[in-house]
């Protein structure tokens, strides 16, 4: 049976995106989600992302497969793609710009800006080592600026959930990363008992950081919103950025705050339609 599904990208992090809204189970298994998202044999994409009935109370629920079929927590770059289909789903009987969306990190809710953007709640940062989760540090503690020796080198790193695992390292020239390598050393590091995505962070100043990731489960993308998150929380807990700052990823900008007064994260960033189709 043919399925319909809509390509989305959120700054060249592309995924597949499935009408699901009349069952909440995926239509496709992890299985076939890594043959759709093969770049040579399939549709190509990061990931497929499922648009699911609503569960406690929520507008809808957002399901994720990784390009290599692992599900994660959560997607900053997809969540926005999902807000945008979302309202091009419900077309003119739209009533809401806003949703909350039922997510395994929690209730996340994006919201269409004026401008075309989307702007989305992502909750609050978890720091505490048993949450992310690592053994870095006991569990109630913290992990900022800890050595981690990874391929030969002893890497400063500072760890941050947003929902979902993330390792970020600040570096003096990100473009010389040698990520194809040393990526895949810190995702499957045994530090990391549920793997983790990886952030190499260049600080230009206070209000601008240079960013390159490896995501657990999808490789090198283009860009990755949690991940643009949780290195602004990086760098205001080592002191090295102001809460609001823009976030350069080779894909484009996202504009992070974490803010004072809730304790949350707040992601403002595009999300573009690429084409539909048959599948
Ligand atoms: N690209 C995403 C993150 C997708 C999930 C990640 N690979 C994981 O396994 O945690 C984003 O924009 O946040």
């Amino acid at each position: 049976m043919a399925i319909e599904f809509t390509k989305y990208h959120g700054l060249g992090n592309d995924f597949i995106l499935i009408d699901n809204r009349s069952s909440l189970t995926p239509v496709l298994t992890p299985e076939k989600a890594v043959q759709w998202c093969d770049r040579h044999f399939g549709i190509g994409a990061d990931g497929v992302i499922f648009a699911l009935p609503g569960q406690n109370g929520t507008d809808y629920t957002m399901r994720i497969f990784n390009s290599d079929g692992s599900e994660p927590e959560m997607c900053g770059n997809g969540i926005r793609c999902l807000a945008v289909f979302l309202t091009e789903l419900e077309g003119i009987n739209r009533t809401k710009d806003k949703y909350s969306i039922h997510t395994l990190a929690g209730v996340i809710v994006p919201q269409l800006t004026d401008d075309g953007q989307v702007r989305v709640d992502m909750g609050e940062p978890r720091l505490l080592a048993e949450e992310i989760p690592t053994t870095l540090a006991s569990s109630q503690v913290q992990v900022i600026n800890h050595p981690l020796e990874v391929a030969g080198k002893t890497w400063d790193v500072t760890c941050v959930s947003m929902g979902n695992p993330h390792c970020i390292t600040f570096v003096e020239d990100v473009a010389a990363v040698n990520l194809e390598s040393i990526g895949p050393q810190f995702e499957n590091h045994p530090v990391f008992p549920k793997k983790t995505n990886t952030e190499f962070i260049e600080v230009v100043n206070r209000n601008y950081l240079k960013m390159r990731v490896w995501e657990r489960g999808a490789g090198i993308t283009l860009a990755c919103g949690t991940g643009a998150c949780a290195s602004l929380v990086a760098g205001v807990l080592n002191d090295k950025c102001d809460r609001t700052a823009m976030i350069e990823l080779p894909g484009g900008l996202l504009e992070i705050e974490w803010s004072e007064i809730d304790n949350r994260i707040y992601m403002t960033g595009p999300a573009e339609r690429v084409f539909t189709g048959k599948y």
